[in-house]
């Protein structure tokens, strides 16, 4: 290029699928998010604790937010695409049609989402074997992961899906491959929810001990013998067919994909937190942990040897930071539990119509009431007679038991707006003492952890923050660009282009002066 001419402009685009909804962002060649779209996806729950999606749901609204955020952009420059998604599993059968994973035959609802209970006889029996893959998932697999509902599947739905299926993906994956062709899956999702190991490969003997022999017969095509680290570029990228669904030129390059909490993981972990007096500026980033907070918390903490943490999943090999070993505290339910729990009183309606005369969130109406009812004093003294135990989905970490169940104690005989207001900041609080809780287990096996950096839904709840601050005792730093998820999705895309050598290159990418 001659002198004074300038580069064109680079630009990826970042796919992030959560349980509520599909976002995309673009993004350019240094960081900045220039372009931001959400779209809600469909959620069944034909019984308690069966919760279903729709993989083509899901596709379709991945188009309509990717087209979106590259509308008047030139396409040529547009150099690569990255997605990451909760892990749920996705179900075809050998012609990559979707197979139903219900009763009902509904062939559409073919995506058992990563919250679906179950599979709960399934993981008890496959706990039973006391298998050497379970050290690696904190010592105890969850009714959340993989290995109990593909059992699920095998025992209850035999003609009408297992015997037909061809493909079992897990959620990113899935996204990969329908934009590429390539059924290759990404070390991320194997290694946290298959029990892959990225240095052993599969255990033959697991998959035979709990029953599911086929796939090592099979030489586990359907679930995978092609493995790629996260940013990966996969085959030709973009095929024809999925440009045209997505809006953007065929053979753009696709990144092999990261689940959503270690895409936000990635998106944060790395912040250059230089000048702001932090107590882990200058220390290694092993003492940072990464909070995903949106319908479920996740927890992430790495370390450069394995740590073994009774009931926090991991320790994963590279699964979010090539390099490093992973471990995975989480909540199922904190996101869903507030909304749970504010939806679900009698005030709320008076709530709804308050919030709206302002303008406001139901949230920042809640927050702002819990500011004029403390009076002097600090807001969390609010609470002092009345307590919640969050577990209402089950406790993922550290007690392992997602039988587990929610209470409240010290309830009066009064429903008006300010018990509703209480009754969330104590659900608040039970949740940041549950990441206090996660941290102790941690601390206690071996990571030191001086600092919080959360991201997702609920990090732009100020409450949710400053309880999180104020009960892990730790700074809590944000990103000034909120939506750190799409960031590390972005991320893959821009790895993937081959215009940076690495995803180690770029996980501090966009960070300087964001705070
Ligand atoms: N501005 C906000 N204030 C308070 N809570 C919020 C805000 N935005 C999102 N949330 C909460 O965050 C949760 C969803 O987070 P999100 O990251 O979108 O979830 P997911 O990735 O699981 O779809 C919901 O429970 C929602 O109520
Ligand atoms: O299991 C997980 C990550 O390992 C996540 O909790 C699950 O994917 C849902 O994420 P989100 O709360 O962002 O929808």
């Amino acid at each position: 290029m001659s002198g004074g001419e300038q580069k064109p402009e680079r630009y990826y685009v970042g796919v992030d699928v959560g349980t509520g909804s599909v976002r995309a962002a673009l993004v350019d060649h240094s960081g900045v998010l220039l372009a931001f779209a959400d779209q809600p996806i469909k959620k069944w729950e034909p019984q308690f604790n069966h919760h279903e999606q729709s993989s083509e749901d899901i596709w379709a609204a991945c188009c309509v937010v990717t087209k979106k955020v590259v509308q008047g952009i030139d396409l040529n420059q547009i150099r690569g695409l990255g997605f990451d998604a909760t892990c749920s599993l996705v179900v075809l059968d050998k012609q990559f049609h979707p197979l139903p994973v219900n009763q009902e035959g509904d062939s559409h609802r073919n995506v058992i989402m990563w919250l679906d209970h179950r599979a709960v006889s399934q993981v008890n029996r496959i706990n039973e074997t006391k298998h050497s893959v379970l050290q690696y998932v904190g010592g105890v697999m969850s009714v959340e992961m993989q290995a109990p509902k593909l059992l699920w599947l095998k025992e209850n739905l035999r003609e009408t899906c297992w015997d037909k299926a061809g493909h079992f993906f897990d959620l990113p994956d899935f996204l990969s491959w329908k934009a590429t062709g390539v059924t290759a899956r990404s070390l991320c999702s194997l290694v946290c929810k298959w029990t892959y190991s990225a240095e052993k490969g599969w255990d033959d003997s697991f998959w035979k001990m709990i029953g599911l022999e086929d796939f090592v017969a099979d030489n586990y095509s359907k679930i995978g013998n092609q493995v790629l680290p996260p940013g990966a570029s996969l085959g030709n990228g973009l095929t024809p067919e999925a440009a045209r669904d997505l809006g953007l030129l065929p053979g753009i390059a696709v990144a092999a994909s990261l689940i959503d909490a270690h895409a936000g993981g990635l998106g944060v972990i790395g912040a250059d937190v230089r000048g702001h007096g932090l107590v882990c500026e200058g220390q290694p980033v092993t003492s940072r942990l990464a909070v995903i907070c949106g319908t479920s918390s996740c927890h992430m903490g790495i370390s450069k040897d394995p740590i073994f943490v009774p009931g926090v999943w991991g320790p994963y090999f590279s699964a979010m930071v090539p390099g490093f070993w992973l471990n995975e505290g989480g909540q199922s339910v904190t996101g869903k539990l507030i909304d749970h729990m504010v939806q679900g009183h009698a005030a709320f309606p008076e709530l709804q119509v308050k919030a709206t005369a302002r303008c406001q969130s139901i949230y920042a109406y809640l927050n702002s009431h819990l500011d004029l009812i403390k009076k002097a004093q600090p807001v969390g003294f609010l609470t002092v007679d009345l307590h919640v135990w969050p577990d209402f989905h089950g406790n993922r970490s550290p007690l392992a038991d997602l039988t587990l169940k929610g209470m409240v104690t010290g309830l009066k005989l009064s429903q008006d707006l300010d018990d509703l207001a209480i009754l969330y900041l104590a659900t608040v609080q039970a949740i940041a003492l549950g990441t206090r809780f996660i941290i102790e287990a941690m601390e206690a096996a071996g990571h030191s952890i001086s600092t919080l950096f959360l991201c997702g839904g609920l990090s732009k709840n100020p409450l949710f923050v400053q309880m999180h601050a104020d009960i892990t005792g730790m700074p809590v730093v944000l990103s000034q660009e909120v939506e750190s998820v799409l960031v590390g999705a972005a991320i893959l895309g821009a790895c993937a282009s081959g215009d940076f050598a690495s995803v180690q290159t770029l996980h501090t990418w966009g960070f300087v002066e964001r705070f």
